[in-house]
Protein backbone atom coordinates (compact mmCIF):
# COMPACT_ATOMS: atom_id res chain seq x y z
CA UNK A 1 0.00 0.00 0.00
CA UNK A 2 1.52 3.58 -0.73
CA UNK A 3 3.07 5.26 2.16
CA UNK A 4 3.33 1.80 4.14
CA UNK A 5 7.26 0.78 5.06
CA UNK A 6 8.30 -1.60 2.73
CA UNK A 7 9.28 -4.81 5.30
CA UNK A 8 12.58 -7.31 5.07
CA UNK A 9 12.75 -10.92 5.29
CA UNK A 10 16.17 -12.31 6.92
CA UNK A 11 15.54 -15.87 6.72
CA UNK A 12 17.82 -17.85 9.24
CA UNK A 13 19.14 -21.18 8.69
CA UNK A 14 20.65 -23.00 12.56
CA UNK A 15 21.19 -25.88 14.15
CA UNK A 16 18.32 -26.92 16.87
CA UNK A 17 20.49 -25.56 19.71
CA UNK A 18 21.71 -22.75 18.16
CA UNK A 19 17.79 -21.62 17.22
CA UNK A 20 16.82 -22.17 20.66
CA UNK A 21 19.41 -20.04 22.10
CA UNK A 22 19.11 -17.36 19.89
CA UNK A 23 15.80 -16.98 17.84
CA UNK A 24 14.04 -15.96 21.39
CA UNK A 25 10.46 -14.25 21.46
CA UNK A 26 12.09 -11.15 22.83
CA UNK A 27 14.56 -10.70 19.47
CA UNK A 28 11.65 -11.69 16.97
CA UNK A 29 9.28 -9.29 18.61
CA UNK A 30 12.05 -6.60 18.59
CA UNK A 31 12.65 -6.79 15.01
CA UNK A 32 9.28 -7.26 14.06
CA UNK A 33 8.53 -3.80 15.82
CA UNK A 34 11.22 -2.15 13.09
CA UNK A 35 10.26 -3.81 10.17
CA UNK A 36 12.18 -6.82 10.02
CA UNK A 37 10.76 -10.49 10.15
CA UNK A 38 12.95 -13.81 10.99
CA UNK A 39 11.76 -16.44 9.40
CA UNK A 40 13.15 -20.10 9.81
CA UNK A 41 14.68 -21.59 6.56
CA UNK A 42 13.54 -25.45 7.05
CA UNK A 43 16.77 -27.12 6.28
CA UNK A 44 14.19 -30.28 5.09
CA UNK A 45 13.54 -28.00 1.73
CA UNK A 46 15.79 -26.80 -1.10
CA UNK A 47 17.01 -23.29 -0.13
CA UNK A 48 16.48 -21.93 -3.60
CA UNK A 49 12.80 -22.93 -3.26
CA UNK A 50 12.02 -20.19 -0.22
CA UNK A 51 11.74 -17.19 0.43
CA UNK A 52 11.77 -14.71 -0.73
CA UNK A 53 14.96 -13.31 1.60
CA UNK A 54 16.35 -10.28 1.70
CA UNK A 55 19.01 -11.56 3.65
CA UNK A 56 20.39 -15.38 5.02
CA UNK A 57 21.94 -15.65 8.95
CA UNK A 58 23.02 -18.83 8.80
CA UNK A 59 25.62 -21.01 11.03
CA UNK A 60 25.84 -24.75 9.67
CA UNK A 61 28.47 -26.63 8.30
CA UNK A 62 29.29 -29.19 5.15
CA UNK A 63 29.31 -28.94 1.68
CA UNK A 64 25.50 -29.36 0.65
CA UNK A 65 24.61 -25.98 2.65
CA UNK A 66 27.90 -24.47 0.70
CA UNK A 67 26.33 -25.80 -2.67
CA UNK A 68 23.02 -24.05 -1.80
CA UNK A 69 24.08 -20.90 -0.70
CA UNK A 70 25.79 -20.57 -3.84
CA UNK A 71 22.62 -21.33 -5.70
CA UNK A 72 20.69 -19.71 -3.99
CA UNK A 73 23.25 -16.56 -4.58
CA UNK A 74 23.37 -16.93 -8.24
CA UNK A 75 19.29 -17.07 -8.05
CA UNK A 76 19.62 -13.77 -5.86
CA UNK A 77 21.83 -11.20 -6.67
CA UNK A 78 20.63 -8.76 -4.57
CA UNK A 79 20.53 -10.88 -1.59
CA UNK A 80 22.55 -10.38 1.28
CA UNK A 81 24.36 -13.74 2.99
CA UNK A 82 26.07 -12.93 6.28
CA UNK A 83 28.44 -14.40 6.39
CA UNK A 84 30.44 -15.59 3.55
CA UNK A 85 31.01 -19.38 3.60
CA UNK A 86 34.55 -19.49 2.23
CA UNK A 87 35.15 -16.63 5.01
CA UNK A 88 33.78 -18.21 7.62
CA UNK A 89 35.69 -21.45 6.86
CA UNK A 90 38.79 -19.77 8.08
CA UNK A 91 37.37 -19.71 11.22
CA UNK A 92 37.40 -23.69 11.22
CA UNK A 93 40.90 -24.43 11.81
CA UNK A 94 42.77 -23.58 14.58
CA UNK A 95 46.11 -22.40 12.87
CA UNK A 96 44.56 -20.12 9.56
CA UNK A 97 42.18 -18.72 12.70
CA UNK A 98 44.65 -16.97 14.16
CA UNK A 99 46.85 -16.24 10.93
CA UNK A 100 45.15 -13.04 10.71
CA UNK A 101 45.71 -11.83 13.97
CA UNK A 102 49.56 -11.76 13.51
CA UNK A 103 48.25 -9.69 10.09
CA UNK A 104 46.76 -6.57 11.90
CA UNK A 105 48.49 -3.28 12.29
CA UNK A 106 47.21 -1.33 15.55
CA UNK A 107 48.52 1.54 16.52
CA UNK A 108 48.60 2.08 20.65
CA UNK A 109 51.73 2.77 22.76
CA UNK A 110 50.21 1.56 26.23
CA UNK A 111 48.81 -2.19 25.06
CA UNK A 112 50.70 -4.51 22.75
CA UNK A 113 48.36 -7.79 21.26
CA UNK A 114 49.19 -11.21 19.71
CA UNK A 115 48.76 -14.90 19.98
CA UNK A 116 50.24 -17.33 22.51
CA UNK A 117 53.43 -19.59 20.73
CA UNK A 118 52.16 -22.56 19.14
CA UNK A 119 52.93 -25.56 16.40
CA UNK A 120 50.75 -27.76 14.70
CA UNK A 121 51.59 -31.39 14.81
CA UNK A 122 49.59 -33.87 12.33
CA UNK A 123 51.20 -37.36 13.41
CA UNK A 124 52.38 -38.88 16.21
CA UNK A 125 56.07 -39.22 15.59
CA UNK A 126 56.28 -35.21 15.61
CA UNK A 127 54.53 -34.70 18.81
CA UNK A 128 58.01 -36.69 20.75
CA UNK A 129 60.31 -34.61 18.21
CA UNK A 130 62.41 -32.58 20.01
CA UNK A 131 62.90 -29.76 17.18
CA UNK A 132 59.33 -29.26 17.54
CA UNK A 133 59.42 -28.57 20.98
CA UNK A 134 62.23 -26.05 20.72
CA UNK A 135 59.60 -23.04 20.76
CA UNK A 136 57.50 -24.26 23.42
CA UNK A 137 57.77 -24.86 27.29
CA UNK A 138 55.45 -26.73 29.42
CA UNK A 139 52.54 -26.42 30.73
CA UNK A 140 50.64 -26.55 26.62
CA UNK A 141 46.82 -26.88 25.54
CA UNK A 142 46.91 -29.16 22.83
CA UNK A 143 43.59 -28.06 20.72
CA UNK A 144 42.05 -30.22 17.64
CA UNK A 145 43.05 -28.72 14.55
CA UNK A 146 39.99 -28.45 13.47
CA UNK A 147 37.16 -26.13 14.98
CA UNK A 148 34.03 -27.16 12.97
CA UNK A 149 31.20 -26.76 15.64
CA UNK A 150 31.52 -30.85 16.87
CA UNK A 151 31.35 -31.40 20.33
CA UNK A 152 35.19 -33.49 19.79
CA UNK A 153 36.45 -30.52 18.48
CA UNK A 154 35.97 -28.38 22.05
CA UNK A 155 37.61 -31.36 23.64
CA UNK A 156 40.77 -29.65 24.96
CA UNK A 157 44.17 -30.99 27.17
CA UNK A 158 46.46 -29.25 29.15
CA UNK A 159 49.38 -31.23 29.36
CA UNK A 160 52.01 -30.50 32.16
CA UNK A 161 54.98 -32.58 30.93
CA UNK A 162 56.03 -35.06 28.59
CA UNK A 163 54.43 -37.83 30.16
CA UNK A 164 50.90 -36.07 28.97
CA UNK A 165 51.57 -36.21 25.52
CA UNK A 166 50.63 -39.66 25.39
CA UNK A 167 47.50 -39.12 25.23
CA UNK A 168 47.38 -37.00 22.48
CA UNK A 169 45.45 -37.80 19.22
CA UNK A 170 47.04 -35.92 15.95
CA UNK A 171 45.94 -33.39 14.25
CA UNK A 172 46.24 -30.79 16.89
CA UNK A 173 47.51 -27.58 17.85
CA UNK A 174 49.75 -27.19 20.91
CA UNK A 175 49.48 -23.83 22.41
CA UNK A 176 52.03 -22.50 25.14
CA UNK A 177 49.11 -22.19 28.27
CA UNK A 178 49.79 -18.36 29.46
CA UNK A 179 48.95 -17.69 33.24
CA UNK A 180 46.19 -14.83 33.24
CA UNK A 181 44.64 -15.03 36.67
CA UNK A 182 41.65 -17.17 35.56
CA UNK A 183 39.48 -14.66 34.05
CA UNK A 184 38.75 -14.28 30.26
CA UNK A 185 37.69 -11.68 27.59
CA UNK A 186 35.05 -12.69 25.32
CA UNK A 187 35.03 -9.85 23.08
CA UNK A 188 31.57 -10.33 20.77
CA UNK A 189 31.50 -8.54 17.77
CA UNK A 190 28.19 -7.60 15.35
CA UNK A 191 28.81 -5.73 12.33
CA UNK A 192 30.15 -2.25 14.16
CA UNK A 193 29.07 -3.48 17.30
CA UNK A 194 31.58 -4.81 19.80
CA UNK A 195 31.22 -5.22 23.68
CA UNK A 196 33.56 -7.27 26.14
CA UNK A 197 32.46 -9.42 28.62
CA UNK A 198 34.33 -11.39 31.56
CA UNK A 199 34.28 -15.16 32.28
CA UNK A 200 36.21 -17.64 33.95
CA UNK A 201 38.48 -19.47 33.25
CA UNK A 202 41.51 -21.69 33.52
CA UNK A 203 43.38 -21.03 37.06
CA UNK A 204 47.05 -19.92 36.88
CA UNK A 205 49.83 -22.86 36.90
CA UNK A 206 52.67 -21.86 38.70
CA UNK A 207 56.17 -23.29 38.25
CA UNK A 208 55.61 -24.62 41.85
CA UNK A 209 52.73 -26.33 41.17
CA UNK A 210 53.77 -27.62 37.48
CA UNK A 211 56.45 -29.87 39.48
CA UNK A 212 53.55 -31.53 41.48
CA UNK A 213 51.65 -32.21 38.51
CA UNK A 214 50.97 -35.46 36.69
CA UNK A 215 50.05 -35.93 33.03
CA UNK A 216 47.50 -34.02 32.01
CA UNK A 217 44.11 -32.64 32.20
CA UNK A 218 41.06 -32.82 29.85
CA UNK A 219 38.59 -30.06 29.53
CA UNK A 220 35.74 -28.85 27.39
CA UNK A 221 34.69 -25.24 26.92
CA UNK A 222 35.43 -24.06 30.22
CA UNK A 223 34.05 -20.30 30.01
CA UNK A 224 30.79 -22.15 29.02
CA UNK A 225 29.80 -24.14 32.40
CA UNK A 226 27.33 -22.98 34.00
CA UNK A 227 29.00 -20.89 37.54
CA UNK A 228 27.92 -23.70 40.47
CA UNK A 229 29.86 -26.09 37.83
CA UNK A 230 32.94 -24.53 38.26
CA UNK A 231 32.29 -23.64 41.87
CA UNK A 232 31.57 -27.12 42.78
CA UNK A 233 35.09 -28.34 42.11
CA UNK A 234 37.96 -27.80 44.04
CA UNK A 235 40.02 -27.42 40.60
CA UNK A 236 38.35 -24.53 39.19
CA UNK A 237 38.68 -22.44 42.43
CA UNK A 238 36.94 -19.69 42.61
CA UNK A 239 37.97 -16.24 41.03
CA UNK A 240 36.25 -13.08 41.76
CA UNK A 241 35.50 -11.82 38.16
CA UNK A 242 34.38 -8.37 39.58
CA UNK A 243 37.70 -7.67 40.67
CA UNK A 244 39.36 -8.22 37.13
CA UNK A 245 39.70 -4.88 35.27
CA UNK A 246 38.07 -5.10 31.70
CA UNK A 247 41.07 -4.40 28.87
CA UNK A 248 40.72 -0.87 27.28
CA UNK A 249 37.84 -0.47 25.09
CA UNK A 250 39.35 1.20 22.80
CA UNK A 251 42.04 -1.16 22.25
CA UNK A 252 39.62 -3.85 22.03
CA UNK A 253 36.94 -2.35 19.63
CA UNK A 254 40.45 -1.23 17.77
CA UNK A 255 41.35 -5.10 17.40
CA UNK A 256 37.44 -6.22 16.52
CA UNK A 257 37.62 -3.52 13.52
CA UNK A 258 41.26 -5.18 12.35
CA UNK A 259 39.81 -8.42 12.79
CA UNK A 260 36.41 -7.64 11.10
CA UNK A 261 38.03 -6.44 8.28
CA UNK A 262 40.49 -8.68 7.94
CA UNK A 263 38.30 -11.63 7.87
CA UNK A 264 35.41 -10.13 6.58
CA UNK A 265 33.03 -10.93 8.86
CA UNK A 266 30.24 -9.20 10.62
CA UNK A 267 29.06 -11.97 13.18
CA UNK A 268 31.83 -13.63 15.49
CA UNK A 269 33.31 -13.33 18.69
CA UNK A 270 37.04 -13.69 19.84
CA UNK A 271 38.69 -15.04 23.40
CA UNK A 272 41.38 -12.40 24.99
CA UNK A 273 43.47 -13.52 28.27
CA UNK A 274 46.17 -11.06 29.61
CA UNK A 275 49.72 -12.02 30.19
CA UNK A 276 49.74 -11.88 34.19
CA UNK A 277 53.50 -11.24 33.21
CA UNK A 278 53.30 -8.05 32.07
CA UNK A 279 49.95 -6.57 32.53
CA UNK A 280 49.82 -4.72 29.00
CA UNK A 281 49.79 -7.63 26.80
CA UNK A 282 46.87 -9.43 25.48
CA UNK A 283 46.70 -12.70 23.32
CA UNK A 284 44.39 -14.08 21.49
CA UNK A 285 43.40 -17.41 21.72
CA UNK A 286 39.96 -18.10 19.75
CA UNK A 287 37.86 -16.87 17.50
CA UNK A 288 33.94 -18.08 16.92
CA UNK A 289 31.54 -17.53 14.35
CA UNK A 290 28.24 -16.79 15.65
CA UNK A 291 28.74 -16.77 19.27
CA UNK A 292 26.26 -17.17 21.99
CA UNK A 293 24.74 -14.03 21.43
CA UNK A 294 22.35 -14.59 24.09
CA UNK A 295 24.83 -14.20 26.67
CA UNK A 296 25.10 -11.06 25.87
CA UNK A 297 23.58 -7.94 27.87
CA UNK A 298 21.34 -5.94 25.55
CA UNK A 299 21.69 -9.21 22.34
CA UNK A 300 17.68 -7.91 21.51
CA UNK A 301 18.91 -4.46 20.51
CA UNK A 302 22.54 -5.34 19.60
CA UNK A 303 21.57 -8.04 16.55
CA UNK A 304 18.29 -5.78 15.67
CA UNK A 305 20.34 -2.91 15.04
CA UNK A 306 22.80 -4.97 13.24
CA UNK A 307 19.91 -6.21 11.03
CA UNK A 308 18.74 -2.43 10.40
CA UNK A 309 21.78 -1.81 9.49
CA UNK A 310 21.95 -4.69 6.79
CA UNK A 311 18.33 -3.60 5.04
CA UNK A 312 19.66 0.17 5.33
CA UNK A 313 22.31 -0.38 3.71
CA UNK A 314 20.26 -2.71 1.14
CA UNK A 315 18.21 0.36 0.54
CA UNK A 316 20.91 2.59 -0.30
CA UNK A 317 22.87 0.20 -2.16
CA UNK A 318 19.49 -0.01 -4.78
CA UNK A 319 18.82 3.87 -4.64
CA UNK A 320 22.55 4.81 -5.58
CA UNK A 321 22.61 2.11 -8.30
CA UNK A 322 19.63 3.33 -9.66
CA UNK A 323 21.55 6.91 -9.74
CA UNK A 324 24.53 5.36 -11.82
CA UNK A 325 22.06 3.81 -13.91
CA UNK A 326 20.59 7.48 -14.45
CA UNK A 327 24.41 9.19 -15.23
CA UNK A 328 24.98 6.46 -17.63
CA UNK A 329 21.63 6.99 -19.55
CA UNK A 330 22.86 11.18 -19.43
CA UNK A 331 26.28 10.27 -20.77
CA UNK A 332 28.66 11.03 -17.75
CA UNK A 333 32.20 10.09 -18.70
CA UNK A 334 33.28 6.35 -17.42
CA UNK A 335 35.68 7.50 -14.59
CA UNK A 336 32.65 9.33 -12.41
CA UNK A 337 30.39 6.17 -13.37
CA UNK A 338 33.16 3.55 -11.56
CA UNK A 339 33.35 5.87 -8.75
CA UNK A 340 29.65 5.90 -8.18
CA UNK A 341 29.27 2.36 -8.34
CA UNK A 342 32.51 1.95 -5.93
CA UNK A 343 30.70 4.12 -3.82
CA UNK A 344 27.48 1.87 -3.79
CA UNK A 345 30.09 -1.41 -2.57
CA UNK A 346 31.33 1.15 0.18
CA UNK A 347 30.27 2.67 3.76
CA UNK A 348 26.74 4.71 3.12
CA UNK A 349 25.57 6.89 5.00
CA UNK A 350 21.64 6.02 6.47
CA UNK A 351 19.03 7.70 8.49
CA UNK A 352 18.19 5.05 10.99
CA UNK A 353 15.49 2.92 10.30
CA UNK A 354 14.72 2.93 14.15
CA UNK A 355 15.32 6.60 15.64
CA UNK A 356 16.06 8.27 12.36
CA UNK A 357 18.96 9.69 13.49
CA UNK A 358 21.93 10.24 10.40
CA UNK A 359 24.96 7.78 11.16
CA UNK A 360 27.57 6.11 8.95
CA UNK A 361 27.02 2.27 8.40
CA UNK A 362 28.66 -0.44 6.97
CA UNK A 363 28.02 -4.31 6.64
CA UNK A 364 31.69 -6.84 5.81
CA UNK A 365 31.12 -8.18 2.07
N1 LIG B 1 46.94 -20.39 25.43
C1 LIG B 1 46.12 -20.45 26.48
N2 LIG B 1 46.56 -20.07 27.70
C2 LIG B 1 45.74 -20.14 28.78
N3 LIG B 1 44.47 -20.59 28.74
C3 LIG B 1 43.98 -20.97 27.55
C4 LIG B 1 44.78 -20.92 26.37
N4 LIG B 1 44.03 -21.39 25.34
C5 LIG B 1 42.85 -21.72 25.86
N5 LIG B 1 42.79 -21.47 27.18
C6 LIG B 1 41.65 -21.76 28.07
O1 LIG B 1 40.96 -22.85 27.51
C7 LIG B 1 39.62 -22.46 27.12
C8 LIG B 1 39.23 -23.15 25.83
O2 LIG B 1 40.11 -22.80 24.79
P1 LIG B 1 39.53 -22.28 23.40
O3 LIG B 1 38.82 -21.02 23.63
O4 LIG B 1 40.64 -22.26 22.42
O5 LIG B 1 38.52 -23.47 23.07
P2 LIG B 1 37.11 -23.52 22.32
O6 LIG B 1 36.55 -24.88 22.57
O7 LIG B 1 37.30 -23.11 20.92
O8 LIG B 1 36.25 -22.44 23.11
P3 LIG B 1 34.81 -21.80 22.70
O9 LIG B 1 33.81 -22.50 23.52
O10 LIG B 1 34.99 -20.36 23.10
O11 LIG B 1 34.67 -21.99 21.24
C9 LIG B 1 39.69 -20.94 27.03
O12 LIG B 1 38.43 -20.37 27.24
C10 LIG B 1 40.66 -20.62 28.16
O13 LIG B 1 39.99 -20.72 29.41
O1 LIG C 1 26.61 -22.37 23.06
P1 LIG C 1 26.39 -20.94 22.69
O2 LIG C 1 25.23 -20.70 21.78
O3 LIG C 1 26.31 -20.05 23.86
O4 LIG C 1 27.65 -20.43 21.84
C1 LIG C 1 28.90 -21.09 21.73
C2 LIG C 1 28.93 -21.67 20.36
O5 LIG C 1 28.01 -22.78 20.34
P2 LIG C 1 26.84 -23.00 19.26
O6 LIG C 1 27.04 -22.10 18.09
O7 LIG C 1 26.97 -24.44 18.92
O8 LIG C 1 25.59 -22.69 19.97
C3 LIG C 1 30.28 -22.23 19.98
O9 LIG C 1 30.21 -22.56 18.62
P3 LIG C 1 30.95 -23.78 17.99
O10 LIG C 1 32.43 -23.50 18.12
O11 LIG C 1 30.53 -24.97 18.78
O12 LIG C 1 30.47 -23.76 16.57
C4 LIG C 1 31.37 -21.20 20.18
O13 LIG C 1 31.16 -20.11 19.31
C5 LIG C 1 31.33 -20.70 21.61
O14 LIG C 1 32.35 -19.77 21.76
C6 LIG C 1 29.98 -20.06 21.92
O15 LIG C 1 29.95 -19.62 23.27
P4 LIG C 1 30.42 -18.15 23.69
O16 LIG C 1 31.80 -17.95 23.08
O17 LIG C 1 29.43 -17.17 23.18
O18 LIG C 1 30.46 -18.25 25.16
MG1 LIG D 1 37.05 -20.13 23.27
MG1 LIG E 1 36.19 -21.71 19.88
Amino acid sequence: MAGEKRRFAIGYALLPKKENSFIRESLVNLAKSRGVDLVKIDRERSLVDQGPFDCVLHKLYGEDWKIQLADFRSRNPNAVIVDSPDAIERLHNRISMLQVVSELKIENQSETFGIPKQIVIYDQGTLFDNQAWELLKFPVIAKPLVADGSAKSHKMTLVFNRDGLNKLKPPIVLQEFVNHGGVIFKVYVAGEYVQCVKRKSLPDVSEEKLKSLEGSLRFSQVSNLPTHEKSDDTYYKMMNLEDTELPPQIFMTDIAKGLRKAMKLNLFNFDVIRDTRFGNRYLIIDINYFPGYAKMPGYETVLTDFFCDIMILKEREKGLLEECSQKKMAGTDGRQLLNCEEEVRKTVTNSGCSDGEEKEKSIQV
